[in-house]
């Protein structure tokens, strides 16, 4: 049996999900964003790990950009983002000077500050750490997947939008995970049709179905469709709270059945 390590800052952490697309722009922030904000209304303690180094929007979309990370005697404290300290989050944009400012280093300078942020950041106790990744399947993957592989339950969210072209790069996807032993928790279709703010009416801009399709034939279980709301896009863009303020919203159903549907799937990763 595959050896089960828990040592230093993350003995505390329950449960660990990586948060992977294909290709840039298809909603990896959002999903994480908004799969955080769920299961903390479903009363879970969730941290969010921002490994997406060159393009950071987390701090951003739960506007706790500009706070400060302190040093603590086992690494970085992460910044709560609310009062109640229900959601933590540790990203790339609290250590750059500007946060404007693009991070150019090179793999080998990447590579240990993905192993540091896994090390040494004191998370304490979380039901839920969602780990937020750029796009693709970098080193980058490579060197989070190396350094988070102890650590179970361990399952990936594989995200992709309704087009066959970026069914086709989460068929990549699915195959690093293969590769790299990556257990998937499932996938989720984002950007599925678009929900009207002043009707229930969901429209589908592009082709619809193409994840669940995928999911189908790739044997891996399809997690749901979220549709492109504006009041999303505005909630993300002013960092408030959508789950919330939402709840009637079909965007709402979607993401908080998700939630529903990973915290069913995490304890059978382990069997
Ligand atoms: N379901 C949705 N409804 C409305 N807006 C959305 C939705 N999903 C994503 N967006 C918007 O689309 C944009 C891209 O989303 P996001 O930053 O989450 O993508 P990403 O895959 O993380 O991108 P990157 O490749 O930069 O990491 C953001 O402005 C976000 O607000
Ligand atoms: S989507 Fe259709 S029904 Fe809804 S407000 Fe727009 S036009 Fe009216």
């Amino acid at each position: 049996m595959e050896a089960v390590a828990e040592p230093g800052n993350l003995a505390g952490v329950r449960n660990i999900i990586l948060v992977l697309s294909g290709k840039g722009g298809v909603g990896k922030s959002t999903i994480s964003t908004e799969l955080a904000l769920a299961l903390r209304h479903q009363g879970k303690k969730v941290g969010i790990l921002d490994v997406d180094l060159c393009g950071p929007s987390i701090p951003h979309m739960l506007r706790a950009q500009g706070k400060a990370v302190h040093q603590c005697d086992q690494g970085w404290v992460p910044v709560f983002v609310d009062q109640e300290k229900t959601i933590s989050l540790m990203s790339v944009g609290f250590l750059l000077e500007n946060p404007d400012e693009a991070v150019v280093w090179r793999g080998p300078k990447k590579h240990a500050l993905i192993k540091q942020f896994v090390s040494d950041v004191a998370w304490g106790e979380l039901d839920y750490l969602v780990v937020d990744t750029p796009p693709g399947t970098s080193d980058e993957h490579m060197a989070t997947v190396e350094a988070l592989r102890p650590y179970r339950p361990l399952g990936a969210l594989v995200i992709t939008t309704p087009q066959a072209v970026s069914v086709g790069d989460v068929r990549r996807e699915l195959t690093f995970c293969r590769k790299t032993g990556l257990q998937i928790i499932g996938v989720i279709e984002n950007m599925s049709g678009f929900a009207c703010p002043h009707c229930a009416e969901c429209t589908n801009v592009f082709s619809r179905g193409g994840g669940e399709e995928l999911a189908q034939l790739t044997g891996v279980p399809f997690l749901g469709s979220v549709p492109l709301d504006p009041q999303l896009t505005r909630s993300l863009e002013e960092g408030r709270d959508f789950i919330q303020e939402f709840p009637k919203s079909t965007a709402y159903s979607a993401l908080t059945s998700i939630a529903q549907k990973v915290l069913h799937r995490m304890p059978a990763l382990l069997s």
